[in-house]
């Protein structure tokens, strides 16, 4: 067995574990890093990325039969599912020299393509190494959550790790399950050509504000999705092609495939924490707000922290512990300023707290302010009306955005940067914005905010009515 000595030790190859070993082993650290499967993890080669090339995918297929409007004959596409997944594996590989072993190693980087697991408080083995390092970071990431839904082994389920193989069009897709994974494939399977229901324990997006998840789930029904909510799967049975998925007040949905997709589950299980004193709670592994574990030299990020389990927030983790873990410095990470999008046609997005909870929290200080897509000439050009933009607002600053309708990931960057630098809405409403654009809607938004202040208040006519007495 080999014996390794580093600074910092990463467990984990994907979106969090390469962000900080980009930045540690550019910065001057001996950096090692563990890798038992693929490089690139959950996001680059199950997640994000092939789920928004398929999505991709459909939504030409849906402008293809949709094109009358803009005065172009609609087309019946003619979906070669196989083929849209070939483009989904392009992509993926388009991307993977971005995370290769080969890049890292170009950095310094010492590649390790193998599972770790603790040996003691400092010591990581993996394969023939035993690894001791300064610091360590588990960056291990999520995987699907299969329920223990009595019946679902002995039918052959797709999670999202599987689906990509599937190289044949389901001629009707079930999925349990109405978060951000069973929505975005739905959507994408329905425009693909498949017949689609969706089976929801509870609301479909549901950590989503539901005045802004129900303009996507409209649009989404429209489409000829069905979505069943309140529809707690209870047994699953069936054979290929022909499955039948019961909920648990004795409704039946049957189907040609199941997709499961009902959360993640922290990958945790085979690292031998207890070896190394490190606790976990009920969704992953125990941190505190500066991502360190029960072991002070061990750090947690990314999916496996088990908080907001987005790639975006891995990479935000990587800088906290970046911070921290080299510079010795104070670093907290924290939720407030951390948006999530949802990439259904309409969008979906967030940052900060929804209506409700900024009710909760603030009480009679908080105004929201809404302004619809439909009074947006870009969005009327393009006939993408459906939808608004809703800001909570205390005391001239925004506490937090929710945004349903076209772009609205996009919008929501705005809204990030004016929340994580404690910025007013004076500031969103001193931007020029050029004419016509989507994002004219963040200005338009806080000059909702600002129109009573001006255009209903006797003060302000007073003074006018006097300086234009004595104007010349
Ligand atoms: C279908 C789907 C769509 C998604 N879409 C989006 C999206 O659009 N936007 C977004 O922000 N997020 C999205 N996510 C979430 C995103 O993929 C994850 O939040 C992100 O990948 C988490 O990064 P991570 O570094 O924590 O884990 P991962 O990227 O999963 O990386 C963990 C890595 O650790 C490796 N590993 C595990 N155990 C060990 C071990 N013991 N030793 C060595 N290596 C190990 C794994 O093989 C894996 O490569 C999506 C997820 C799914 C499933
Ligand atoms: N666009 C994005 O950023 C994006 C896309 C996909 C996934 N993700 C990430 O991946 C995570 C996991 O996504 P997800 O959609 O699997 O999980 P989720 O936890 O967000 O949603 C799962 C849904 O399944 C339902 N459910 C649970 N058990 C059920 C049962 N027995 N029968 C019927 N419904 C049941 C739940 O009520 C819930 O609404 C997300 O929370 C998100 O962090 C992000």
């Amino acid at each position: 067995m080999e014996t390794i000595k580093t600074d910092l030790l990463i467990i984990g190859a994907g979106s969090g574990g390469l962000s900080v070993a980009a930045g540690a082993s550019q910065m001057g650290a001996d950096v090692v890093m563990l890798e038992g499967h693929k490089m690139g993890g959950d996001c680059l080669n199950y997640g994000c990325v092939p789920s928004k090339a398929l999505i991709a995918s459909g939504k030409t297929a849906y402008t293809m039969s949709h094109a009358a409007p803009y005065g172009v004959g609609d087309v019946v596409p003619q979906v070669d599912y196989a083929a849209a997944k070939d483009h989904v594996g392009d992509v993926i590989d388009t991307i993977a020299p971005v995370d290769s072993q080969e890049r890292f190693e170009g950095f310094g980087v010492r590649v390790i393509r193998e599972f770790g697991r603790f040996v003691s408080e400092t010591e990581v083995e993996a394969g023939n190494y035993r690894i001791s390092a300064r610091r360590i970071v588990i960056a291990t990431g999520s995987s699907p959550f299969v329920p223990p839904i009595p019946g679902l082994d002995q039918v052959p389920y797709l999670t999202n790790e599987s689906l990509w193989e599937l190289r044949e069009r389901p001629d009707h897709l079930l999925v349990i399950g109405g978060g951000p994974i069973g929505m975005e494939m739905a959507q994408a399977h329905r425009r693909l050509g498949s017949q689609v229901t969706v089976i929801e324990g509870a609301k479909a997006l549901g950590k989503d504000d539901p005045e802004m998840a129900e303009v996507v789930l409209g649009s989404l029904r429209g489409e000829g999705i069905e979505i069943a909510e309140d529809a707690l799967a209870k047994e699953v049975r069936g054979t290929d092609g022909a499955i039948e998925v019961e909920t648990q007040d004795g409704r039946v949905f049957k189907g040609s495939h199941v997709l499961v997709a009902v959360g993640r589950k922290a990958n945790t299980d085979t690292l031998d924490l207890d070896k190394a004193g490190i606790k976990t709670t009920r969704t992953g592994i125990q941190v505190d707000d500066s991502l360190k574990t029960t072991n002070k030299r061990v750090y947690a990020i990314g999916d496996a922290a088990g908080g907001l389990q987005f790639t975006h927030v891995a990479g935000y983790h990587a800088g906290i512990v970046i911070r921290s873990a080299l510079f010795g410095l104070p670093a907290k990470a924290k939720t407030d300023h951390i948006p999530w999008a949802t990439y259904t046609q309409p969008e979906l997005a967030q940052v900060g707290l929804t209506e409700a909870q900024a009710k909760k929290e603030h009480g009679i200080k908080l105004e929201v302010h809404r302004f619809h897509y439909s009074h947006n000439d870009r969005a009327i050009a393009e006939r993408k009306t459906k939808g608004l933009i809703k800001v909570m607002v205390v005391k001239g600053k925004p506490v937090g955005v929710s945004i349903a309708g076209h772009q609205a990931g996009e919008l929501i960057n705005l809204w990030s940067l004016v929340i994580a630098n404690g910025l007013k809405m004076s500031h969103v409403s001193n931007m020029v914005s050029p004419y016509p654009t989507i994002g004219e809607l963040n200005k338009r938004v806080a000059g909702a905010y600002f129109s009573p202040r001006l255009f209903e208040n006797e003060t302000v006519k007073k003074v006018v009515r006097f300086v234009q007495r004595w104007l010349p």
